[in-house]
Formats: structure tokens, sequence, C-alpha cells
């Protein structure tokens, strides 16, 4: 539905991440095909940008040259208000690479003696969409999340700190949402509205 508007019809995702990639497709599979890098490249770009969008126009540019197509980059993270920021565009590599548990731990472990009431966070999405590698006009779009850092993890949905995202509205976890909710709610589903309608998808 709504391809006509699109100049192109098929996007590559800039993204290794599988849950990302996930909660990508079920935002836009129904308006556009889109390919996972994997499918042209195995290696990532590096990240050696100081912002999200910076982060995201690298790996959009390096998908769109690798495959030839438009890609979609997302660069994300957690931003904790008791660590000034922190992880923030280093939330992956938060643990020295050790994956997302050794993430969670470090985490929860940085903030052992932060009370509740200051314990504030959001996760940031930055979306980068470029139409060939060196688009000197990236489309960018932002989204933010607002929540708590819990004291330990809880739920199974999602990936990365999810387990450990209160949402306060809601009183639990963005790991306990289902994913049509956390998809309706999220900092990627904020950038993402913002995407479509520069679209021109309903
Ligand atoms: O909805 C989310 N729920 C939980 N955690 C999240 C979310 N969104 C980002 N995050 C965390 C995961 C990772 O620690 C970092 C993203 O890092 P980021 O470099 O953008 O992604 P990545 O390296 O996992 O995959 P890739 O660069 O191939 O897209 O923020
Ligand atoms: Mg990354």
């Amino acid at each position: 539905m709504n391809k006509v508007t699109l100049p192109f019809s098929q996007l590559v995702l800039a993204s290794n991440n599988a849950g990302k990639l996930k909660e990508l497709q079920a935002m836009l599979g129904e308006h556009i095909e889109v390919l996972p890098q994997s499918r042209f490249i195995s290696e990532e770009a590096e990240e050696t940008g100081l912002s999200f969008i910076e982060n995201a126009i690298i790996k959009a540019r390096h998908a769109s040259q690798a495959s030839g197509l438009p890609a979609l980059a997302d660069d994300s993270g957690l931003a904790v208000d008791a660590l000034g920021g922190a992880p923030g565009i280093y939330s992956a590599r938060y643990a020295d690479g050790q994956g997302d548990a050794a993430n969670n731990t470090k985490l929860l472990d940085a903030l052992k003696h932060v009370a509740d009431e200051q314990r504030g966070a959001r996760f940031i999405c930055a979306l980068a969409l470029v139409r060939h590698a060196d688009d000197p006009v990236p489309i960018i779009c932002e989204g933010a999340w607002e929540g708590r850092i819990l004291h330990a993890a809880q739920g199974e949905h999602g990936f990365g700190y999810d387990p450990l995202f209160l949402v306060p509205e809601l009183g639990v976890s963005s790991a306990e949402l289902p994913a049509e909710q956390k998809n309706q709610l999220s900092h990627r589903a904020r950038a993402m509205v913002l995407l479509r309608a520069r679209l021109g998808l309903v």
C-alpha cells in the first residue's frame, strides 16, 4: 500500500541487531520491501560518530554502498540521568562488546546506590535514510522514550536494555510489553512516525 508515493520500492535495513530488525520490519514492512543488510555484507560499519545521528548516517551509507540500494539505519541507545547521559552512543559497547546481558549487569552495578527518583533514563533513536551511498541530504528522524531504570531485570520480550527499562505510565518494563505495544510507544516507533510522514506513508 502507498508504495507508489515512494521513489524506491526496496530498502536495505542497515543493522545486524536481530531485535531492531524485527521491530523495523514490523513498522515498515507493509509499505515497502525491506531487506536486511546481511544479504549484502557481513562486516559492520565502524561507529566513529559522536552522535546518534552521525552513526546512523555512517551505517546507512555503508549499507547503501554495499547493496546499491537506498538504506535505512537506526542508531540508538540508553541515556541515564544519574550517569550524565551514559552509556548513550556507547550503549552497545558499554561492557566492552560482551553483549546485552553484560551491559545490563554493568548498568545495574553502576546504579546500585542510586535511589528510585534519581533513576530517570531515556531511550534515544536516530533513523537515517540515504537514497544512495553519497546522498548529500539524508533524511533524519529522531525519537525518545522516557522511563526509569529498574533494580533488577523484568520480562522476556524485546532486546538490549528492555528488561531494565521501566515504562512509568504502565508500571512494567519494556521487556514485559508485547511487541505490538512496544512498537507503538518506543523511541524507535516515535522516530518512525516522523519518517513515515516524511516519506508520505500513512
Ligand atoms: O528498543 C530498545 N530496547 C532495548 N535496548 C535498546 C533499544 N534500542 C536500542 N537499545 C540498545 C541496544 C544496544 O545496546 C544499543 C544500540 O546500539 P546500536 O549501535 O544502535 O545497535 P547495534 O550495535 O545493536 O546494531 P546495529 O548497529 O547493527 O544496528 O542500544
Ligand atoms: Mg552498533
